[in-house]
Order: C-alpha cells, then structure tokens, then sequence
C-alpha cells in the first residue's frame, strides 16, 4: 500500500488534458469487441478499470492492441467465444454489470469475477432484468462471482427500480442482441453515454416521449466499427475544479473536457459554490459533447448550504465524495441526500467520507442516505484511509491542499483505478 503526503498550497494555476472518460471508454471497448471491424480509439482512459473491459473483451475472442497513440480493437463480428477461463473484471462496477448484458445471449457458459470489493457489490440488479430475458445467471448471495449460462434471449419491457446506468446499459446491451424489441425506462435519468455509444456504432435506438419517457432497441442488429476520440473525463476533472475553489487566484484551463450534459451538473454546483467557468468551445464527437473551459475563482453564488438531493444526486453520483471533502471550507456547507447508492460504491463512500472528514477535525452528521456538513471550518492533516477506492483517496488530496497542516494519504495506489496521473497533475498545479 502506498503513502502520498500532501502539503497545504496556496494557490491553483495551468492547463490539463484529462484522460479519456471512463464511463465512454468501457461503452466503446464493449462495442468494438463485439463489432464488426476495427475500431481505432484515442485518448482511450488510462484508468484500470476501463483495461478491465479491454481484458474482458481479448478473453472473448476480440483483438485488443495499445499501439501506444490509440488503441485497435478487432472485434469479433457478433458472436463471441467460450473464455477458457473466468472474466476478470477487477474493481470495476461497470465492466461486470454492463458485460454480463453484453454476453447473456451466447451460448456460452461465463464466471465473471472481480477483487475484494467488487465481490462485495450488489449485483441481483442486473440478475433479475436478465433473467427475464432468459438468461440463467447464478450468483452468491447476491454477489460474484457470477455466473451466467447464456443463449437465445426474449425482450423485455424494463422500468429501471434504482437510477444506474450501469444496470440501464445491461438492459440495452442484452435487448440489441434479444429476439423482439426491448423497451426501458427510467425514473431519473441517467448518464446516456450508451445511448450515445450505441447509435455511434451503427445501432437504432430510439425515445418514445410520454410520462415516462421509454429507450427502444430492437434485437438482431449489427455494429460496425468507429473511429474515435475518447472525451476528458469530467469526474476526473471533478478533483481539479474542486481544488480550484480552494484558492482566491485559480486559474484552470481543461481541454477536450467531456461535457455530456447527463454528466456536467458538477459544473453548476461549482459555479454556485464560487467559481467562474467560461466556456472556450464546445464541438459535438459521435453524440458527445467534448470542449474547453477556463476556471477561475468568484465570489460564491449560494447564500445557504449547497443543496445535493433527488435527481441531482444521481447526476453528481460520483463527483459526491469531492465535493464532500471539501464542504467544511465552503462558506455556507452542504447538504447531501438521497446518496444511498454512495453505501454500495467500492468503499461506502459516506462513512468513509465522514470518518476522514472527522480525523481532519470537520463537524459533520452523517445519515443513511447523505450528510450534512456545515461551512467555514477549518480543518488540519491527518492520516486518511482510502479504503482502497480510488474517489476517497483523491477527495481526500483535494481537501489536504487547505488543511493547516500535512495529510498523509494511505492507499494512495487506488487513485490508479480512474486516474493513475492524479498525484503528478496535482503536484505540478498545486506546488506545495
Ligand atoms: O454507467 C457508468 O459508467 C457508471 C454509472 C454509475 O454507477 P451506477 O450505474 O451503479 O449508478 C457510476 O457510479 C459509475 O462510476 C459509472
Ligand atoms: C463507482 C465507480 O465505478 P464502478 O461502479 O464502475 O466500479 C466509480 O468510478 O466511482
């Protein structure tokens, strides 16, 4: 396990190209491999959870190559093989929940497993929808290792119960494979790189408006390989335009940032706790929106504590932990609720969120499903401990930058799941 101090900065200066997104990144590996063709992508996520899927996909029969300025992905034309052994999804959420709807229609039988913490997660989610495709899937006690013993599957008319992208994904990627047309809504909307994703890869998905509005996909098309560049990531951005609101004189350019506008709600809420964003441009790449922002530090726009509920929960789901670690220094705090989901991430996100923010001295009081923490603390170093998710170990950095004193941060290493340039990126924006 491996240790980064962090020292107080005092100020926030330069520009930075993120890393591919990493929710697109998985959506393209996944296509590509089941595509026809090759699919050549740039800017591909560096992150190890997106080479999870990459991993998954050479197991199945793909052809996966890095040549260093993108990586090719040959894929398999539509039918994969049997794995000669299990699928290793690591620590990732999405390349199990999403892959399992991506193969439960070959006649294959597949164990996907993954580390401590992803044998921990709740996976019935994707097991019940799957299911009544007609997939047999087995899990253990509601968990991996699964294992799922494809073949022909039926499609379904799915009302999604929690709002997950991942488990929307499931769905849509197991419909464009089933006999009939599948329908899915959603009660909340989710991000819609799939959406995006599936279309950009020559599939028909349409939106039926209504009450609520459906996704339908009919099954049996074919995808055909792409060419593109993966967008910045906006929620690894998230620790930068955070860190930006620390100091009077921040001045942050982010280039070829993905601004999805199911993914960008971050940019409101930061612009509301006290940051101007101009945007510099903005062009449109396979459905998503990539462009460059210049951040810099305003005078906050909230008169009371920042409020982070409902559906904007949901949209900020991962760029919570951040945001959280540094409310105590926010002039009017911040109330989150409506984050159950945070309990079931590769950590539980809030009680790790309130033990660190409590060894660092912040007041906070931690529900079920949120926290609330007050404004104008003042917080000092302390050992944190990251649980070994990638979001605590880099929330916590951010909020080392302010504290009076050094942090020390234990299981630094995890930040590799998402963002492995993290740590050099911080320290040459943030001299300490
Ligand atoms: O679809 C995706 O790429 C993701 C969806 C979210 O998970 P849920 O679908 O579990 O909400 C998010 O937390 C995860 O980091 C990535
Ligand atoms: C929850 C996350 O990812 P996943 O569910 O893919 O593990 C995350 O990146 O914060």
């Amino acid at each position: 396990m491996s240790t980064e101090i962090i020292h107080p900065a005092r100020s926030l200066q330069g520009s930075l190209v993120l890393p591919g997104d990493k929710s697109i990144s998985h959506r393209y590996a996944m296509l590509a491999g089941l595509a026809e063709g090759t699919t050549k992508l740039s800017n591909f996520s560096t992150g190890a959870d997106p080479h999870s899927s990459l991993g998954c996909m050479a197991a199945l029969g793909a052809e996966v190559k890095d040549l260093g300025t993108h990586i090719e992905v040959t894929g398999v034309g539509g039918s994969f093989r049997q794995p000669t052994g299990d699928l290793d999804c690591g620590n990732s959420g999405s390349t199990m929940r999403m892959l399992s709807g991506l193969i439960a229609s070959h006649p294959h039988t597949f164990t996907l497993i993954g580390d401590h913490s992803l044998t921990v997660r709740p996976m019935e989610r994707i097991r019940k929808p799957l299911e009544q495709m007609g997939a047999r899937i087995a899990l253990v006690d509601g968990h991996a290792p699964i294992t799922i013993n494809g073949g022909p599957l039926k499609a379904i008319d799915f009302d999604t119960p929690i709002p997950s992208a991942q488990v929307k994904t499931a769905v849509l990627f197991a419909g464009l494979q089933a006999e009939g047309t599948t329908s899915l809504s959603e009660a909340i909307t989710t991000r819609d790189h799939t959406e995006h994703a599936l279309r950009a890869f020559g599939a028909k998905l349409t939106r039926e408006t209504g009450e609520r509005p459906r996704l339908v996909i009919a099954g049996g098309q074919k995808l055909k390989a792409i060419e593109a560049t993966v967008p910045g990531d906006l929620s690894s951005a998230a620790f930068f335009l955070c860190a930006a609101l620390l100091f009077p004189d921040s001045n942050l350019i982010l280039d070829s940032l993905g601004m999805n506008p199911t993914r960008s709600a971050l940019l409101d809420v930061v612009a509301a706790l006290g940051a101007k964003i101009k945007v510099l441009n903005v062009e449109e790449q396979h459905g998503e929106l990539i462009g460059t922002i210049q951040v810099n530090a305003a005078p906050a726009l909230s008169r009371g504590p920042m409020e982070i509920s409902g559906a904007l929960t949901a949209q900020l789901i991962d760029e919570l932990p951040v945001l959280a670690a540094i409310a105590p220094y926010t002039r009017h705090g911040m109330i989150i609720r409506d984050a159950k989901e945070l309990r079931v991430k590769e950590s539980d996100r809030i009680d790790l969120v309130a033990r660190n923010l409590r060894a660092m001295g912040a007041t906070l009081t931690e529900h079920e499903d949120g926290m609330e923490i007050p404004g104008g603390q003042t917080l000092h170093g302390a050992q944190i401990d990251s649980g070994s998710d990638h979001r605590i170990a880099m929330a916590f950095s951010i909020a080392g930058l302010r504290a009076t004193s050094a942090t020390e941060i234990n299981g630094a290493e995890a930040a590799a799941i998402s963002f492995p340039e993290f740590f050099t990126h911080l320290r040459n924006l943030c001299p300490q």
